[in-house]
């Protein structure tokens, strides 16, 4: 991109601010400061048709990251990760790298300010507690005098977490100065002691202005993603309860929650259901509740360094948890703030409707590049809109969305018997990446695809299923042979979908069974159509076409493992062998299922019927059982079955397994499974 020419900005300024970032020797706060400018400056030259949407929001996305990277890190040589500690160097004006971000307001100069004083003899008389206890113990602990403190009492349990943006700015800071311990109206007098709400203008007018002025100019960088009041003066102020009198306003808690509101601008701007308002409104979290849920929370938690304090990241953690449970399902944990702010931004899981990509209905949602949720009616066409769905048929996608992404119902791990090595090494290598991305990152990073193989009917598309419900990804599961088969001659273009599908809606799982059709060994015979969906499909494994943080995992089944190329074994990086149950497996298999039966199995029996059921798979144990509890039903001959009520239906017996063993046999020969057992030997990744 070519440097603006116009306002301070300049080529040589650019250039310079990317050799001292890429020299390594600036600070986390002055890389910061620079990937802030660097925002400034892409919106800048969008604003000025300089250069594209596209290219402003594909820089935009690479400089907010590299910046959220920066504020969120734990990393103290790089990051400013303590959110707490930020708010304090503003206000302290002490460990700042910035000479953007200073502030007048010092811990020596604090109390000498009039309304502090003032609130420190407010304090004083006022008797009323409050504040909970055990939240004026935690702050007692801590140094922090609520006298001092600009709280309300709603906000008392902010306070004693530690993260009181609302007090951050001026009082918690001071409190924890080396004055305020030996203040006479210290940790002791704040145990019982709650000050009364004070005008915003007599708090601490001295750090607001240039606070505020700095945070403005950090906030111009909205109106890319379309929040647009974020930019007319209104992003810092501070909607709904905190603007209506009842709740501090204080210039200088403004700032402190612009300050933050900034921070979160970054995580909210195209995070599906934050506007930039609410992003900008700590004072939200301020009511009684989310304080009380917050401090309770994080008690005893040291993860930041800081008890009680919460990063962003575990702030959305929490947010996630207060989410109906049926959306905590569909969406667990994700900690990859960065990548959830600025990625693809789905709201939705494995087992909720597919909402295809559609356009933003108004600009203040998600700046138009992204996937949106959208409830459509039958006959509303569908509208891709975003950038990598653009190529595509809608019909293709409408395929994807009815036939390939799955809506079932959770699979968890112990729904799966047995494989208990292939579920901790898919744990370890897919479930933990996939749900923290920020640690398994370089060498840790997830593979793009594995491989299990093993006899039929062993659980391999359950343990597919199970991956994507583990790691919040939607599952896309399709047959390879339906790919050459009942796409005949769209194959290729169904391919291509499904991965822009799946990008769209990443974290994904694509599953695909039979994958050796898929893969198979290049043959004189081989149909030129069925080649180039082999080609398309080792296209989109290897990520050519794809960027490299994409989060989709391709899980490949086959019963014919030896039928693989070596190209696609190659792609496969984890090949993991699902044999058969063995006794403890197939006997969890045989309890769980008759759990939900009326059943009088014994204890003895369900041993003898897992001894005789030795080279079953887990769909012939489910087979065996299903026949089994036919038993009953079948030993009422000479009852009409129209008429008999539930209750003459006798449980399950130990009779019915001997007869259904009659019936049922192992689908697996000896002979195949030498041949897993020897292909495993020679290319799997187990024991
Ligand atoms: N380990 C297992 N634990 C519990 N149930 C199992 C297990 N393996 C198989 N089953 C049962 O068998 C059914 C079929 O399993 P699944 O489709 O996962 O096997 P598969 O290995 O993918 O088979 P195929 O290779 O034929 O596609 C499952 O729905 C489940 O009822």
């Amino acid at each position: 991109m070519e440097a603006p020419t116009h306002g301070t900005v300049h080529l040589s300024d650019w250039q310079k601010s990317y050799f001292a970032i890429a020299s390594g020797t600036c600070t986390p706060g002055q890389k910061a400061d620079e990937y802030r400018a660097k925002i400034l400056r892409i919106q800048y030259a969008w604003a000025n048709s300089e250069i594209s949407q596209v290219c402003a929001a594909n820089l935009f996305k690479k400089y907010a990251e590299k910046y959220s990277a920066i504020i969120d890190s734990d990393n103290i040589e790089t990051g400013l990760n303590n959110y707490a500690e930020n708010i304090l160097t503003l206000a302290k004006c002490q460990q700042n790298d910035s000479d953007k971000w200073q502030s007048a307001l010092t811990t020596e100069n604090v109390f000498g300010l009039k309304c502090v004083q003032e609130r420190m003899q407010a304090s004083k008389k006022v008797q009323s507690s409050q504040m909970a206890p055990a939240d004026a113990l935690v702050l007692a602990d801590k140094g922090v005098s609520a006298s001092a403190a600009p709280c309300l009492p709603g906000l008392s349990a902010f306070s004693s977490t530690g993260e009181n943006e609302h007090c951050a700015g001026s009082s918690k800071c001071a409190g924890r100065g080396p004055h305020l311990l030996e203040h006479p109206l210290s940790s002791k007098s704040l145990q019982s002691n709650v000050p009364p709400v004070t005008k915003a203008s007599d708090i601490l007018p001295v750090s607001s202005a240039s606070l505020s002025e700095q945070i403005h100019a950090g906030f111009q960088a909205a109106p890319l993603f379309g929040h647009k009041e974020m930019t007319n003066g209104a992003s810092l102020k501070i909607p709904g309860n905190c603007s209506d009198g009842q709740n501090l306003s204080l210039p200088n808690q403004s700032a402190v929650q612009a300050w933050s509101g900034k921070r979160k601008a970054f995580y909210g701007l195209t995070d599906k259901g934050s506007t930039a308002t609410s992003s900008l409104a700590p004072c939200q979290a301020s009511n009684t509740t989310e304080a009380n849920s917050f401090s309770g929370s994080r008690n005893g938690s040291e993860e930041s360094g800081v008890p009680g304090f919460r990063t962003a990241k575990e702030q959305l953690w929490v947010d996630q948890q207060k989410k109906p449970q049926s959306l905590q399902q569909r969406a667990p944990v994700s900690y990859g703030g960065v990548k959830k702010s600025l990625g693809a931004g789905r709201s939705r899981g494995p087992f909720s409707k597919f909402v295809p990509p559609v356009p933003k209905q108004d600009g203040n949602e998600n700046g138009g590049v992204q996937c949106k949720p959208h409830a459509r009616g039958p006959t509303e066409p569908l509208l891709p809109v975003d950038e990598r769905l653009k190529s595509i048929e809608p019909k293709m996608v409408e395929l994807i969305m009815h036939e390939i992404m799955d809506h079932g119902p959770p699979v968890n791990w112990d729904d799966i018997a047995g494989v208990e090595f292939a579920k901790a090494t898919i744990k370890e290598i897919v479930v933990w990446p996939m749900l923290r991305p920020d640690i398994f990152t370089g060498l840790r990073g997830p593979p793009k695809g594995i491989l299990l193989f093993g006899p039929p009917g062993t659980g391999k598309t359950l343990i597919g299923k199970c991956i994507a419900c583990q790691s919040g990804a939607t599952f896309f599961s399709i047959s390879a042979s339906s790919l050459t088969s009942k796409w005949v001659g769209e194959g290729e273009k169904m391919v291509r979908a499904l991965f822009a599908v799946a990008r769209c809606q990443q974290p994904a799982v694509i599953f695909i069974d039979e994958i050796d059709s898929l893969l198979s060994q290049r043959g004189d015979g081989e149909h030129e159509s069925s080649r180039r969906i082999k080609t398309e499909f080792l296209v989109q494994l290897d990520g050519a076409t794809t960027s490299s943080e994409d989060r989709i995992l391709v899980v490949g089944a086959t019963n014919r493992p030896q039928e693989i190329d070596e190209a696609a074994r190659r792609r496969l990086v984890k090949r993991l062998y699902i044999p058969l149950p063995e006794a403890s497996a197939r006997k969890q298999i045989v309890s769980r299922l008759m759990s939900k039966e009326h059943n009088c199995l014994s204890e003895e029996e369900i041993e003898l019927i897992v001894k005789q059921s030795d080279g079953f798979s887990g769909a012939d144990m489910t087979q065996l059982c299903r026949e089994a509890s036919l038993g009953p039903i079948r030993s009422l001959q000479s009852m009409d079955i129209t008429t008999i009520m539930p209750e003459q239906v006798r449980p399950i017996a130990f009779v019915d397994f001997e007869s259904a063993f009659g019936t049922v046999r192992p689908s697996v020969s000896s002979k195949d499974l030498e041949l897993y057992e020897t292909w495993n030997r020679t290319f799997g990744c187990g024991r």
